[in-house]
Parts: structure tokens; C-alpha cells; sequence
């Protein structure tokens, strides 16, 4: 029943570019501190809402949602490798607690979770298999995006469900505020492109290799000021970090994708998985937020944020 919520911006460029030292130093040890509290708090499960990007999930047959019954790393970026320790039975207890609500979520027996998912797992819970989690993914990069409404609206479903089960849960959003990277955009590309968004899984280490260092590409030229891809914006981000602190879903269920484009960049749109994450926490009771980490990081292209949330009924049983 004790539910708590963590969000972060996840960014796999982390170690192999570098942001000037003291800005990298304090990332990092942002990170460590969350995932010292992480492991205080030692949830029996993690819900994580994650993206992803073309590696686990392609336009042959394109969810705007899915939980993994079962999951293993995608292995891109080299985070992780081998099988997410998922609770199946419990995975299984939510696709019908959803079915139950008129939710027809999608699930998968042979999910490959991609950095949006490994990541975090790897930053805040020390491994990928460190606890059992229950991974979900929601489309934010692969258009027509779900509405953000409906990340409200799944993640509230989520959220009553938790609230019937007796486990310490750990809410994990994890990726976009704002940020661009250079992610192709189906109908826009070439056909032997638009052959990998249909069609993409398991690429060779150099097709990933080419990928990657594409990703690295912009990034360095993001921090030289050059390049396409929109600037990181604070303001953006602060604002939603704002929004998310006083529990503002009506925001969130009128936001567009226009409106996350024009501010947030192609990667904002990863957003989805905050507002699924926050739904859930609001769905389960009032909550405080503790911003620990904000600061735009151009070389990681990341409006890199972490911030937390704790339930206030939990927090007046600790003071108590
Ligand atoms: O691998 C990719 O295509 C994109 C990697 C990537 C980079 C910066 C921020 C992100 O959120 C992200 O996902
Ligand atoms: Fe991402």
C-alpha cells in the first residue's frame, strides 16, 4: 500500500560524453543520493513507466501502452543485459485489474525494455534485476503518440490498483523533459528508415554502433551551440516540474502534442511517462514532491530533473 514515486530524465550518453566536471559530478551524485533513499525505503515492487525508442518497440505492430508479464534488456547503450525480474502473477493482476476498468491494455510475454527502462533501473535501484518491477511502456516516440490524457488516465487506473495491494511500491517515470534528439520521424525518412521503424529489432552491433554515435553527434554539436535539434528549455521544464508538485492533472489531460513539440522538443514527448507515473501517485493520495536535481544538460541533450514524491499519510506516520 505505501506507495513512492521517483521521476527522472534518463539519458544514455552519460558515459561517453561528458558535460563540463562539476555539472556531471553533481548529476551523478543526485542520482546516488535517490539511490540511497531507494534502497532505505527497499520497495517490494517498482512500477516503471518508461519510453522507448526504436529498439524494443516498431511500427509492425505499435502499442500506445504495454506491460511486460516478462522482459528482458534490448542492449542498447550496453545498460543492462538479461531478463528484468518481473512479478509475473502481479503484472497479470494488473492487465485485468485495467480490463476491468474498460482499459484495453496491451501485455507482452517477451518485452525488450530499452534504456528508458534499464537506466533508471541501473541510477536509482543499483541493477536491473536488484527488485522485482513491473515495467510499462508508453509510446513517446513513435507517432500518432497517445494523448497525454490517456497517460492520466492509465496511470490512475494504475494507482487504484496499487492501492488495493499490500506491497511497498516504488513509481518510477522515467525520461522526457526537454530534449531533441535526432530520432527519425517516420514519413519524413527514406525507405530503407522507415524499413527499421517497421521492422528494427535485434540490429547488428554496427547498425546500433552508426545510431549512436549519430546521437553523440548531435549532442556535441548541441553543446557547441550548432546543430538542428532545439535548445533545452528551462523554463519549459520548470514549469512542469511546477505542475506535477501541485498534483495539476487538468494540465496534463488538456496538453497537446503540438504544444510538447513547440517547447519540449521530440524527446519532450517522453513526458507521457512522468504524467502516467504522477497520475498513479495522485490516484493513490496526496502527495509532497521534493525537486532534487534540475539542470539542462546540453552535451547529455537532457533537461536533466529528478524529483521525488512521498504520500503525506506516509510522511505523518514518520513524524509520528
Ligand atoms: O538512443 C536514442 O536514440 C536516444 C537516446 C537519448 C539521448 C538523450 C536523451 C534521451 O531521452 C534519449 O533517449
Ligand atoms: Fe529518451
Amino acid at each position: 500500500m505505501p506507495v513512492k514515486l521517483v521521476c527522472a530524465s534518463h539519458t544514455p550518453m552519460m558515459e561517453f560524453i561528458h558535460p563540463p566536471a562539476d555539472v556531471e559530478a553533481k548529476a551523478r551524485q543526485a542520482f546516488k543520493d535517490l539511490a540511497a533513499d531507494v534502497a532505505a525505503y527497499d520497495p517490494e515492487v517498482i512500477v516503471l513507466f518508461a519510453p522507448d525508442h526504436f529498439n524494443g518497440f516498431f511500427y509492425d505492430l505499435m502499442p500506445p501502452f504495454c506491460i511486460g508479464l516478462r522482459a528482458a534488456c534490448a542492449g542498447d547503450w550496453d545498460i543492462g543485459h538479461g531478463p528484468l525480474n518481473v512479478p509475473e502473477a502481479l503484472a497479470l493482476d494488473l492487465v485485468q485489474a485495467l480490463q476491468a476498468e474498460d482499459l484495453d491494455v496491451p501485455y507482452s510475454y517477451r518485452m525488450q525494455a530499452d534504456h528508458g527502462f534499464t537506466q533508471p533501473l541501473e541510477l536509482l535501484a543499483g541493477s536491473v534485476g536488484r527488485y522485482p518491477v513491473i515495467p510499462i511502456f508508453i509510446n513517446g516516440a513513435a507517432r500518432p503518440l497517445p494523448p497525454c490524457r490517456r497517460a492520466v488516465q492509465l496511470g490512475q487506473a494504475v494507482g487504484r490498483f496499487l492501492s488495493q495491494r499490500p506491497e511497498r511500491v516504488l513509481v518510477i517515470g522515467s525520461g522526457g523533459l526537454s530534449h531533441d534528439p535526432p530520432t527519425p520521424q517516420f514519413g519524413s525518412v527514406p525507405p530503407e528508415i522507415e524499413e527499421f521503424l517497421i521492422a528494427g529489432r535485434n540490429p547488428t552491433p554496427e547498425a546500433r554502433n552508426t545510431r549512436q554515435q549519430r546521437v553523440l553527434n548531435t549532442g556535441r554539436l548541441l553543446a557547441e551551440g550548432k546543430g538542428e535539434s532545439l535548445r533545452l528549455n528551462a523554463e519549459w521544464d520548470m514549469g512542469l516540474i511546477d505542475s506535477f508538485s501541485q498534483a495539476d492533472m487538468d494540465r496534463f489531460m488538456a496538453m497537446t502534442n503540438e504544444e510538447i513539440l513547440e517547447h519540449g522538443g521530440r524527446g519532450g514527448q517522453e513526458i507521457r511517462a512522468w504524467i502516467a507515473a504522477f497520475a498513479c501517485m495522485q490516484a493513490v493520495g496526496e502527495y509532497r514532491t521534493t525537486t532534487h536535481y534540475y539542470h539542462p544538460i546540453d552535451e547529455w541533450i537532457a533537461g536533466m530533473a529528478m524529483v521525488s514524491a512521498d504520500s503525506v499519510a506516509a510522511r505523518k506516520e514518520a513524524q509520528a
